[in-house]
């Protein structure tokens, strides 16, 4: 595999800074070399730059950076767009608001391809917020609303060249909804397992479930892997944590699962903010989790020569 990574430094879209040092921690953290060990090439494509251009008021008074994110989206989805020309585009955030972006670059792709894209949102939060209905204005918390082509971003976000078909999301994991994007989730058709789902049932079968369908249906699937998904106790560097989260278990068993199936074609690892962290160690879990996903097992692993 030609794993591309993409550096994202936005951070504009959280509620507090420090997203911005994400790409860097993941480097830090080994991912090139841990991607390498497993016999993949890497290549590393530097960082994005946001494209500053002019955005009317909004008439949501709430509503915070919305010129500076509607900058990176722009920027973000071209660039993600033209990394996915071939291999497996890895995205290092930043906060979620960069799925705007990454989301809609692949769409465009898979559409080009003639396959439809699922899409695998690894979170606490579904971030189906509408420009209008955020009540944050937090702007991380709309990606996935404006990726699946929700009312109420036209005129001030990038026109998308192609919509997520919403029945094809699959959220898991989620722990933290408001109302606005429960209505929002239902009336789309999306996908939702929240974590007293994994609890009753566990992770594997509803992952199953869906891998299946993304097969069945021949589809490529971007897998968007944020911070909080994963439990505080094992993941504290994130601005939103919300308790009782994925283990470290179920975290890797899934991500064991995606390389199994094959199906992943890009990959965010989003909302890590190094400033919360505790000497890297959930820059590291997110390195091992990406490693997970790329074919590293506990078993039978390919012999190295020490
Ligand atoms: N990507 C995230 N961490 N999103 C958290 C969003 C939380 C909340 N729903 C909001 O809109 O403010
Ligand atoms: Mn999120
Ligand atoms: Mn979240």
């Amino acid at each position: 595999m030609h794993c591309k990574i993409l550096g994202i430094p936005v951070q504009d879209g959280a509620g507090r800074m420090g997203c911005e040092m994400g790409p860097s921690a993941l480097r830090t953290a080994g991912l090139v070399a841990a991607l390498g060990e497993l016999g993949h090439q890497v290549s590393d494509l530097g960082t994005v730059v946001p494209k500053p251009q002019n955005v009317k008021p909004h008439g949501n008074p709430a509503l915070k950076a919305l010129p500076e994110i509607v900058a990176w989206t722009d920027a973000i989805s071209e660039a993600s767009y033209a990394a996915g020309e071939d291999g497996m585009p890895i995205f290092l955030g930043g906060d979620h608001s960069m799925a705007a972006g990454t989301l809609a670059g692949m769409a465009r792709r898979a559409a080009e391809a003639d396959r439809p894209l699922f899409v695998l949102w690894l979170d606490a939060h579904p971030d189906f917020h509408t420009l209008d209905t955020t009540a944050s204005g937090n702007l991380h918390g709309v990606p996935l609303a404006y990726a699946s082509g929700q009312a109420g971003f036209d005129g001030f976000f990038p026109r998308l060249h192609t919509p997520i078909d919403p029945t094809r999301i699959c959220a898991l994991g989620l722990r933290s909804v408001d109302p606005a994007e429960h209505t929002a989730l239902r009336g789309a058709g999306v996908t939702v397992h929240d974590m007293r789902a994994i609890d009753e049932h566990g992770i594997a079968p509803l992952l199953r479930a869906f891998l299946e369908r993304v097969a069945a249906e021949g589809g490529r699937l971007h897998v968007s892997l944020d911070v909080d998904f994963l439990d505080p106790a094992i993941a504290p560097a994130v601005g939103t944590t919300v308790p009782g989260g994925a283990t470290f278990r179920e975290a890797h068993l899934a991500m064991e699962m995606l390389h199994d199936s094959g199906l992943v074609t890009s990959l965010d690892l989003v909302e890590l903010n190094p400033f919360l962290d505790e000497r890297g160690r959930t820059a590291t879990l997110l390195v091992d989790l990406t490693a997970s996903l790329l074919g590293r097992r506990i078993m039978d692993r390919p012999t190295r020569s020490h």
